[in-house]
């Protein structure tokens, strides 16, 4: 990782750059797969499915017979985890259930406002570099919880047209029963355009790979609603020298090892940390497995040495990181002047992968900056606002007047009249 020493202010922006794809490229390529796929429907997803994840096959839905041997595959001890996370993620989204709005703006003008559950939608389960049937708790619970009728899920098959048997096994527990072995752009696709045999839905939600995080891009200046560029994973550390550098690497590394084009990024005031995280950072990456994806990744990510808490608080401010640890003494106080992140973790012992897996907060998060203007997914995600008004006949005779006169001022005479009209009938 690269180390910056009070980069002056005007450097910061070159320095926080996302690792890009040639983005004018890849939009191309997404654009032409997501053409195949709304015009040539299962056949195209087919074609596609062979040449990215090696698997042509006309089977695209996983059969019960399939779900129930991924089932006995799955140890006792990893579904007891999976059954204690599932529990903490049901309990923090079902806290978000807002209860309905009714207020009388004015004597007999009774306006409501009530969420409702988006009828279909549909999940992207990445799988591409690894199973992450943790995102199948992240989405499912809160659309379950919302009330979504009809739940389809997509996720890439291996070689040999096999999901992973975790993936199946959270999707079963969960009793999903629209599970489809696509990926990447292909999926997306479908489930925005529908096929022959996937269904179309209203809004797609799921984390991916560039690929994936593009596709969602396009389709939803058309089609479909997404949750959010949620892309490769980032996490930014900020560490003062309370903060323990071997904890700091863990955190780091843990980033780093979801993709080549993850990017972690310590920002610190502490000098004398900053040699101790590259130790630990050596140490522990050569155990990892994927060293060499994390190795990557590290290219892309840095180590900024700044001033003072202030300063280090205003580039976190204009990175907008995915995910935010803050392991400083005075951690509460710093957060209370964080605005632009997607998940915030506080103190020593608050590793981000316990947001990723279990502690009840949702991991699928905006990335690449996006989390100056979007939240991560949670239960509003899955929901649309309807207001609703009555208006007595008392009602009209106290808001009539200045409807007349707004639309009057707007020249919309019909608008007016529509007022008009009832108020001479209770003349
Ligand atoms: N932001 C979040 O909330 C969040 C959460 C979890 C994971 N993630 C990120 O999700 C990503 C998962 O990526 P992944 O690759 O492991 O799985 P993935 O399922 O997102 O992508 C795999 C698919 O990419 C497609 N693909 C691969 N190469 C292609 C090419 N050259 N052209 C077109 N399509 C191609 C294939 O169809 C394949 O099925 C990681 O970057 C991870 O960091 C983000
Ligand atoms: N850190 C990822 C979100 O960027 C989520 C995840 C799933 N499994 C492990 N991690
Ligand atoms: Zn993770």
């Amino acid at each position: 990782m690269q180390v910056f020493e009070y980069p002056p202010k005007q450097d910061w922006k070159e320095l926080l750059k996302r690792p890009e794809n040639d983005l004018s490229n890849l939009f191309d390529t997404v654009r032409d797969i997501l053409n195949d796929i709304k015009n040539k429907g299962d056949s195209a997803a087919k074609a596609y499915s062979a040449k990215f994840d090696g698997y042509a096959s006309d089977q695209l839905m996983v059969s019960t017979k399939e779900t129930d041997e991924a089932c006995l595959q799955v140890s006792s001890q990893l579904k007891e985890a999976i059954g204690v996370a599932k529990r903490n993620i049901e309990e923090f989204h079902k806290a978000q259930l807002s209860p309905e709005i009714r207020v009388e703006t004015m004597p007999g003008v009774l306006c409501r406002q009530k969420s409702v559950a988006i009828e279909k939608v549909g999940l992207y389960i990445p799988g591409g570099t690894a199973p992450l049937f943790s995102t199948v708790l992240m989405l499912a619970v809160p659309a379950l919880i919302a009330g979504c009728k009809e739940i389809v899920l997509c996720t890439p098959p291996n070689k040999e047209g096999k999901i992973n048997p975790v993936i199946l096994y959270t999707a079963s527990l969960l009793g999903l029963k629209k599970i489809f072995k696509l990926g990447g752009v292909q999926a997306i696709g479908a489930m925005a355009y529908g096929t022959e045999r996937i269904p179309k839905v209203h809004k797609i939600f799921g984390p991916g790979n560039s690929y994936v995080t593009a596709a969602k891009q396009l389709v939803s200046l058309k089609e479909v609603a997404i949750d959010m560029p949620a892309g490769p994973s980032e996490v930014q550390v900020l560490a003062d020298e309370s903060a323990n550098p071997a904890f700091v690497a863990s955190d780091l590394l843990s980033q780093a090892e979801h993709g080549t084009d993850s990017q972690v990024i310590l920002v610190t005031d502490s000098e004398m940390l900053i040699p101790r995280v590259q130790n630990e950072i050596n140490k522990q990456l050569a155990l990892l497995t994927r060293k060499e994806i994390a190795r990557k990744a590290l290219e892309n990510s840095r180590i900024i040495l700044l001033k003072n808490t202030d300063e280090m608080i205003e580039i976190t401010n204009a990175y907008a990181p995915e995910h935010l640890i803050i392991s400083m003494r005075d951690h509460d106080e710093i957060a209370d002047s964080i605005v632009n992140a997607g998940s915030v973790f506080l103190g020593n012992y608050t590793p981000e992968s316990a947001g990723d897996y279990a502690s009840g907060t949702n991991h699928t998060l905006p990335t690449h900056g996006y989390a100056k203007a979007y939240s991560g997914v949670n239960l509003d995600s899955y929901m649309k606002k309807i207001s609703y008004q009555k208006i007595t006949a008392d009602g009209i005779k106290n808001i009539g007047p200045i409807i007349e006169e707004m639309a009057a001022a707007e020249q919309l005479e019909a608008h007016k009249n529509a007022v008009t009209i009832r108020l001479e009938s209770l003349k």
